[in-house]
């Protein structure tokens, strides 16, 4: 767990909070700090709470037990008192208005705006400024709704899967802005499937499943949580015996494919050491931590193994 020794209110807080469709538990008893200058990724595989919990945050839905708090007020007082910024995955953008009227409304309703060429340059879209909205490409209209997010100078901002259907260039630069408003004080937090881009971006992830907190902490925290450690190597000679291997102790996942063994292992010094106890003579053995995508992988995995026992 990240434990930041801060005193001042939280830029969010949760507190128990649970949201409830019908039967379906979408936030369950979530309790949360986040702060400022904080850049946190929330991750969870389909249906695990994220768009609930980031509405939640927004005050587009209201909990049904529990509070959240938005810089010591409600959602609803923060975002009229422009203090938050949001990027949400769809809609929001209005038929038959050019990207500059669109971005210069947005600009003169915020309290505090950013001049409106400045928030076009920010996002890159100061050359498709005189377009209609509805003629946009996927990756652009993502542009626009960045626009919009940081139209004005806010504490918060909340981006719900921000990059998808950027390009890789768009992609960086988004990021390398989104540093930019982290560096100056302010809270980023972001909701994506791209696990590459949590490890690189986010100084904090939340892994949450089933509507609940799963895990809280660096990139590196989470890998070293899911506890395991990836092992490859070669053998010299085909058909491997997979029986033989299988029985390696600490043993997590086994792959085999050609000469190529690819294992997860819970304790890869044990798990080498009995490799070459068995006669066999690994070549270009590798041993390396698990990447973010792994790590929640294997969390998640271990989870949802419980809830079914
Ligand atoms: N309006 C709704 N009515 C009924 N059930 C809903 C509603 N919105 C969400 N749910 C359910 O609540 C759970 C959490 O959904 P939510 O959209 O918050 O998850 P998510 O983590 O954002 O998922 P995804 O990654 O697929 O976008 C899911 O089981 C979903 O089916």
């Amino acid at each position: 767990m990240t434990t930041t020794a801060v005193t001042t209110t939280p830029v969010v807080g949760f507190e128990r909070v649970g949201k409830t469709y019908g039967s379906v538990r979408a936030v369950d008893g979530l309790t949360l700090a986040l702060h400022p200058g904080e850049t946190v990724a929330l991750l969870g595989p389909n249906g695990a709470g994220k768009s609930t919990t980031l509405d939640l945050l927004l005050g587009l839905k209201q909990p049904d037990t529990g509070t959240v708090r938005v810089l010591g007020t409600s959602p609803r007082e923060a975002i009229v008192a422009g203090r938050v910024g949001a990027m949400l995955q769809s809609g929001g953008l209005m038929d038959e208005v050019t990207v500059a009227e669109l971005v210069r409304l947005a600009c003169s309703l915020h309290p505090r705006p950013y001049p409106v060429s400045e928030v076009l340059a920010r996002a890159g879209v100061t050359r498709i400024a005189d377009r209609k909205v509805d003629k946009l490409s996927g990756g652009q209209a993502q542009r626009v709704r960045f626009a919009l997010a940081t139209a004005g100078d806010s504490d918060l901002i909340v981006l719900d899967e921000p990059t998808t259907g950027m390009d890789v260039t768009t992609r960086q630069a988004f990021w390398a802005t989104m540093r930019e408003q982290a560096d100056q004080g302010r809270t980023v937090l972001f909701a994506t499937h791209y696990l590459e881009e949590a490890d690189a971006v986010a100084d904090r992830v939340l892994v949450l499943h089933r509507g609940r907190l799963l895990a809280d902490g660096t990139a590196a925290e989470i890998k070293a949580k899911a506890g395991a450690r990836r092992i490859s190597f070669d053998l010299p000679d085909a058909p491997i015996d997979e029986a033989r291997l299988r029985g390696l102790p600490f043993l997590a996942t086994l792959d085999v494919s050609g000469r190529t063994v690819r294992i997860q292992s819970t304790d890869a010094d044990a798990t080498v050491h009995a490799l070459y106890g068995l006669g066999l003579y690994p070549r270009n053995l590798e041993v390396a931590g698990l990447g973010l995508e792994q790590a929640f992988m294997t969390i998640t995995a271990a989870e949802e193994a419980k809830s079914t026992c």
